[in-house]
């Protein structure tokens, strides 16, 4: 695309961009992001009681809980009733969500209720969003091209406009043109990435350009017909030998 970079492929029309180990350092979610919502889980369901937001995080955890309960998931533990006492439920709810957070889940219950944490952390500054340095130059060059550039991560919309939001780097929202989060499906699976192109309303799914760290979401989204390439970043998890994909070590060779 750039032309030092001599790119021959035509431009994406679309970009669609991972967080977790693409645009941010794994070590920001792992070490800052997920111990704060595990440290203030607790102190943010009792604040937040009986509110109808964290009603509807309660709702949906109890939803996830059942069903972990019947599979068998480890560290599920069942959630009392209401008449129990919001000290007991909050007491459950707790122990549910420090297992989910230490499974590294990526499922909507929780990360809708962390990006609900997250948010106090960022109002409070307690919190600031961490991209690498090839980011803001990449998306401010893919604006000025007309290139449209979406986020697509576990985590939730709104915790994804946190953190583009307030970054290392300012507020970078205005080069994203919209968020995708486990509500339009897994991100290891094919129909996400058919959903994606769908809403994006491309020409065909290879006018987008989906970047991400983890094998099995490049797979998937191949599979939906996108253009992948796998972002290697420190810290990244190892690829499968003979993963067949582009890899990139900086957006600046996109
Ligand atoms: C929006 S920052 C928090 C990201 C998050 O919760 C997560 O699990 C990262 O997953 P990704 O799909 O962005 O690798
Ligand atoms: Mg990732």
């Amino acid at each position: 695309m750039n032309n030092s970079n001599n790119r021959i492929e035509p431009l994406p029309r679309c970009i669609v961009l991972d967080i977790e180990g693409t645009t941010t350092p794994i070590t920001f979610v792992a070490d800052v992001l997920f111990p704060y919502a595990r440290d203030n889980v607790g102190r943010h369901l009792s604040a937040t009681y009986d509110t109808a937001e964290t009603k509807d995080d309660i709702n949906l955890l109890r939803t996830q809980v059942e069903d972990d309960l019947a599979q068998g998931v480890d560290g599920a533990i069942p959630i009392p009733t209401d008449d129990a006492g919001k000290e007991e439920v909050i007491a459950a709810l707790v122990a549910n969500v420090e297992a989910m957070i230490k499974a590294d889940r990526k499922i909507t219950a929780l990360k809708q209720l962390q990006g609900h944490i997250w948010r106090t952390g960022y109002e409070n500054n307690e919190l600031e969003g961490v991209v690498y340095d090839d980011v803001p130059e990449a998306l401010e060059k893919w604006h000025a091209l007309g290139i449209k550039v979406y986020i697509y991560s576990s985590g939730s919309r709104l915790a994804q406009r946190l953190i583009f939001g307030k970054t290392n780097y300012g507020d970078l929202r205005k080069y994203l043109s919209g968020f995708f989060d486990t509500t339009v499906g897994n991100k290891k699976e094919t129909r996400s990435y058919i959903e994606i192109s769908e809403s994006l309303g491309v020409d065909k799914p290879s006018d987008i350009l989906f970047v991400t760290d983890v094998f099995q979401e490049a797979f998937a989204a191949k599979g939906a017909g996108l253009d992948v390439m796998i972002s290697i970043r420190p810290g990244n998890a190892p690829l499968p030998e003979n993963h067949g994909f582009k890899t990139i070590t900086s957006f600046a060779e996109i």
